[in-house]
């Protein structure tokens, strides 16, 4: 007779009530544990009945690790966990923000910011879809994904991560949650946790609450605002995702009015849990509880307290897993955390795990590794790339449009440290956590997407630092010039200055002085253009942080699409204006939200 729990028949609830009744402490307790893979033994995960294993930023098995790599990974944590008492199965977490972007030759679709720009929600889910694909074939069945961030000062690190400055543009674009986990039948109960299927993944609506609204940007900082500002700024996009089933939201590192939201009881129990009707998992971040050690000097034992009776229900250890566990279960022994509180905790657990079908399912289907980085997925990442793009400037006199650009031009230069980088057009969490410069996956550049684009006789001559010695060789019909920031994340990209790195805006004009040039801007957020510069541009596109599909740029800028981005963020004339919405700053932007030429418009 098979048990209420291992029964695919049964009522989520039943199974989890039957399999709560069934284990111990320390199992109950163990399942709250989420560990990094570099400390995931199979004695850990079959002897403590481990939750969870996660890749933290960018850990993987090896260097460009295939898909097929990871799903061996993966498989091999699972086969451990399974070999429990109770066999209670893991899930895999991982960061796949923009495609499954830690894999070698997955699809890595446009950051979020580009997204925004789309405004194209329908295109946000089938990138989700996409990604739930491309996530399952690495035996991964958890991402930690979508960022949900209101962005409101471009100089915090995480602005790429965001869909846009605008609350109802975040809540549109966050339509990615279903294509990601599939979406609910008509009267799936609201909050409770849905995965369609083996095609699907768990999703993480990140970073509960006010993560994009901290004072001038700081990453992990404060949001000082009144509760109805917070709800109606910040929560709101959670209300969509609780609607949609998401399965886990994840804590913020930063604080409300001073209040640290990992051990907030009354935003993370009595607003999202009872008030909202969450029903899936509340998760840490990284190392979240070791990072209050360090600013508050209390012990590591003060903040499981703190924080697993404010609501957490699992947390991101990720290393130091048998002080977490040891100071868990002298908490639960000693009563100062009830007994009801773990158990609530590991219901939710339990059901986002059922719900998911890995009791079903535990092990990966590889049935699904073609679909990586596949044809389709790269021709939906160029189709994203081409709605993303935003036209700020096109030709010096309006009657004369510089857009669409003569693909049978004889001799154009293709400038610029981001004309010929995949690494910088992807940015952050890209192969690494940080991302980094070269050729760090399967992709096309922008230098790639031109030499495929231009006339057979076209010659392209390419100088990512051009002198005016570049210019001694003949006539140049035109310039392309791609600049822009090196790829950063978290706080490695708080920056209060926003000009243009690697001396961007001296190298275009070096160009730009000489002949009629477009400039490419690659970056995650607006950043400075000062008058003089902007007047030297023939046109000027913001692509923000692409991904591998250089292709979807060159189709735009000749002409074969037309543009449609429009700006998701406002952008700024000088930082000294941030941010651009308090009361006591004129709202005099450069280019306000919105805003979006087309090529043949002036
Ligand atoms: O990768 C897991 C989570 C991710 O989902 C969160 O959005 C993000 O805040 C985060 N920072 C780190 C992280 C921070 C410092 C060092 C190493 C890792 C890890 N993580």
């Amino acid at each position: 007779m098979i048990c209420v729990y291992r029964n695919p028949d049964e009522p989520i609830e039943a199974r989890i009530k039957d399999l709560i009744s069934r284990m111990t402490i320390k199992e109950k307790i163990g399942q709250m544990t989420q560990i990094d893979r570099s400390v995931a033994t199979p004695s850990a995960l079959k002897d403590l009945s481990i939750g969870s294993v996660l890749s933290g930023g960018g850990s993987k098995p090896f260097e460009k690790a295939t898909s097929s790599d990871w799903a061996d990974m993966v498989d091999g944590f699972q086969k451990a966990a399974l070999e429990s008492r109770l066999g209670i199965p893991i899930f895999y977490g991982v960061d796949a923000v923009h495609g499954n972007n830690t894999v070698y030759g997955a699809t890595v679709f446009p950051h979020n910011v580009g997204l925004g720009a789309t405004r194209d929600a329908d295109l946000a889910q089938r990138i989700g879809v996409a990604t739930a694909l491309e996530v399952r074939a690495s035996g991964v069945q958890y991402a930690f994904a979508p960022c949900i961030a209101v962005c409101k000062d471009p100089r915090w690190g995480r602005c790429y991560e965001s869909f846009s400055e605008d609350t109802e543009t975040v809540r549109k674009m966050a339509s990615i949650l279903i294509g990601l986990q599939g979406q609910p039948p008509e009267g799936h109960p609201k909050g409770y946790p849905f995965v369609a299927g083996r095609n699907n993944v768990m999703a993480c609506a990140k970073h509960f609450v006010g993560d994009g609204g901290t004072n001038k940007g700081e990453n992990e900082g404060d949001t000082v605002l009144s509760f109805d500002d917070l709800e109606r700024i910040h929560v709101a996009p959670y209300l969509d995702c609780i609607s949609q089933g998401v399965c886990t939201i994840m804590a913020s590192y930063s604080t409300w009015n001073g209040r640290r939201l990992h051990s907030d009881h009354f935003l993370l129990t009595e607003i999202l849990k009872d008030r909202l009707g969450f029903k899936g998992m509340v998760i840490s971040d990284w190392e979240a509880l070791d990072r209050l050690v360090n600013i508050y000097g209390l012990n590591y034992r003060d903040y499981v307290l703190s924080t697993i009776n404010a609501g957490i229900d699992m947390v991101m250890v990720p290393f130091n897993y048998e002080l977490f566990l040891e100071d868990l279960m002298y908490l639960v022994e000693s009563g100062e955390i009830p007994m009801a509180r773990i158990d609530d905790a590991v219901e939710r657990i339990l059901r986002v795990k059922f719900a998911a079908g890995l009791f079903e399912y535990p092990l990966s289907d590889r049935s699904l590794l073609d679909i990586v980085g596949c044809k389709l997925h790269r021709e939906l990442a160029r189709e994203a790339v081409r709605k993303s793009l935003v036209l700020l400037k096109n030709g010096k006199d309006p009657k004369k449009p510089f857009l669409p650009l003569e693909r049978n031009a004889k001799r154009i230069l293709v400038a610029g440290t981001h004309a010929d980088d995949l690494g910088y057009q992807c940015g952050g969490w890209t192969a690494t956590w940080a991302g980094t410069s070269g050729r760090i996956t399967i992709g096309t550049t922008i230098l790639d997407a031109i030499k495929e684009a231009v006339g057979s006789e076209t010659e392209v001559v390419h100088e990512p630092n051009p002198t005016p010695d570049t210019f001694a060789g003949g006539d140049f019909s035109f310039a392309i010039v791609a600049v822009g920031e090196p790829p950063y994340v978290e706080s490695g990209g708080d920056n209060s200055e926003l000009t243009i790195p690697f001396n961007g805006a001296e190298v275009v004009s070096l160009v730009a002085d000489r002949i009629p040039t477009l400039m490419i801007l690659i970056s995650g957020r607006p950043l400075v253009l000062e008058p003089w510069f902007l007047e030297k541009l023939d046109a000027l596109v913001a692509a923000w942080l692409p991904g591998s599909e250089g292709r979807g740029i060159t189709d735009v800028i000749f002409g074969d699409y037309e543009f449609q981005g429009r700006l998701p963020m406002t952008w700024f004339k000088r930082v000294e204006q941030l941010p651009l919405h308090a009361e006591e700053n004129l709202e005099d932007p450069l280019f306000p939200f919105g805003f979006g030429l087309t090529s043949n418009t002036k």
